[in-house]
């Protein structure tokens, strides 16, 4: 079989977005002066589709969540030469060429991001061509289902944060995530805002429910220090990305000063970033996201690696690129799942563009054991909500 084609498309959203709140997410532009529009660290508002055909009449379905233009431009110039007229089988040659090749400037970031969604693609291929779910390449069915946690409770009036984190319960998750709205600019005042926001919502979820606490790079190592005591009272299961990614030793001192597990690695790459952030035992949780950290390729060396130094792997994001590798290795207990829901931060926007996600029951979501490949599909229903980039 042969790659005959690379086909992108940039997916950029122009229907209706809810507002975010001030306070609504503490995140890396925090620190800055000028606040401007901090908020736009974390929209994702668009989505590069990336299609590959074959000889065979298989088309492969990858996607790219950060960047869309830039992510399109380097398929189209860089990446998509180097796959054409090549057996999509042999992914390991394909996925080191494209790393080796853009080595220069393509090894983190956008450029691996880029590699993702073509990498992506190809393991779609792949099932599809041998007629097995990808998660059946990988290692197959390592659980009956997968637990998964709901991922939303943004910072916004603790009454509404009770109302959804109730809401979550009754659903029957066990476990969920929460943002907090301050970091250190705020001060003591913004540091009370932090902890009630944390009292309300165990209130609510009690002690017998998993509760995640995530930072988005919002604070510091100083203001991290000092929130840990403050935190431990509340059991969290983790407290995610509290300083920014590329202060792997700020992890590694807070990983080792506190009972509170520290996790990261949703803005890391390959299996050379996370075998750093392993070694100096920087995080307690891995979190990368597949059509980010280098793809299918590298998520499943990565899964081996956190397996040996039996660290936890709970995928950023959830998502079908996600869930196969999830349910494919023991290293990996649970997924993140995003709530589908009004267009917000730019998370749900997966599902008004591809087709195919389970549906989580009880806090559960499954995977077929018949779909061949990654069981997904563009899903047109939206189609005139997205300026559609060719
Ligand atoms: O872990 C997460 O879910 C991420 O950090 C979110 O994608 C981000 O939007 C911050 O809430
Ligand atoms: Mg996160």
């Amino acid at each position: 079989m042969k790659i005959t084609r690379v086909r992108t498309r940039v997916f950029e959203w122009k229907g209706h977005t809810v507002p975010a709140q001030p306070h609504f997410c503490s995140n890396a532009m925090d620190e800055l002066w000028d606040r401007g529009d901090s908020m736009g660290t974390f929209r994702f508002h668009g989505w590069t589709t990336v299609e590959i055909e074959t000889d065979s009449g298989i088309v492969g379905l990858g996607n790219v969540a950060l960047a869309p233009r830039i992510a399109k431009a380097i398929i189209d110039q860089y990446l998509a030469p180097l796959v054409i007229g090549q057996d999509p089988f042999d992914y390991e040659y394909l996925w080191q060429r494209m790393y080796r090749s853009t080595h220069a400037w393509g090894r983190k970031g956008i450029g691996m991001a880029a590699i993702s969604g073509v990498d992506i693609a190809i393991w779609d291929i792949m099932g599809k061509a041998v007629g097995k779910p990808v998660f059946k390449l990988l290692g197959g069915r390592t659980k009956e289902k997968i637990p998964c946690y709901a991922s939303k409770l943004y910072r916004t009036d603790l009454k509404s944060m009770q109302e959804e984190a109730q809401s979550y319960l009754d659903q029957g998750f066990t476990a969920m995530k929460m943002r907090f709205g301050y970091g250190p600019k705020d001060g003591p005042a913004g540091m009370r805002e932090n902890l009630n926001s944390v009292a309300a919502v165990r209130e609510v979820i009690g002690d017998d429910i998993d509760l995640m606490l995530e930072c988005y790079m919002g604070w510091n190592l100083e203001y991290t220090k000092r929130m840990l005591p403050k935190l431990e009272r509340f059991e969290p299961r983790w407290l995610e990305e509290p300083v920014l990614a590329d202060d792997i030793d700020g992890y590694a001192e807070l990983n080792r000063l506190t009972s509170i597990p520290i996790s990261g690695g949703e803005h890391e790459f390959t299996s050379y970033g996370f075998r750093q952030l392993l070694e100096k035992r920087a995080v307690s949780v891995i979190q990368y996201d597949t059509n980010r950290v280098g793809g299918i390729t590298a998520a499943h060396k990565i899964n081996a690696i956190a397996e040996s130094f039996s660290v936890p792997v709970i995928p950023h994001a959830g998502q079908m690129h996600n869930y196969h590798l999830t349910m494919s290795t023991l290293a990996s207990p649970m997924s993140e799942f995003f709530p589908v829901h009004d267009v917000e931060i730019g998370n749900e926007l997966f599902y008004y563009l591809f087709e195919g996600d389970p549906e989580p029951v009880n806090g559960f979501l499954d995977l077929d054991d018949d779909t061949p490949g990654l069981g997904l599909t563009l899903n047109e229903t939206y189609f005139d909500q997205f300026h559609i980039i060719e």
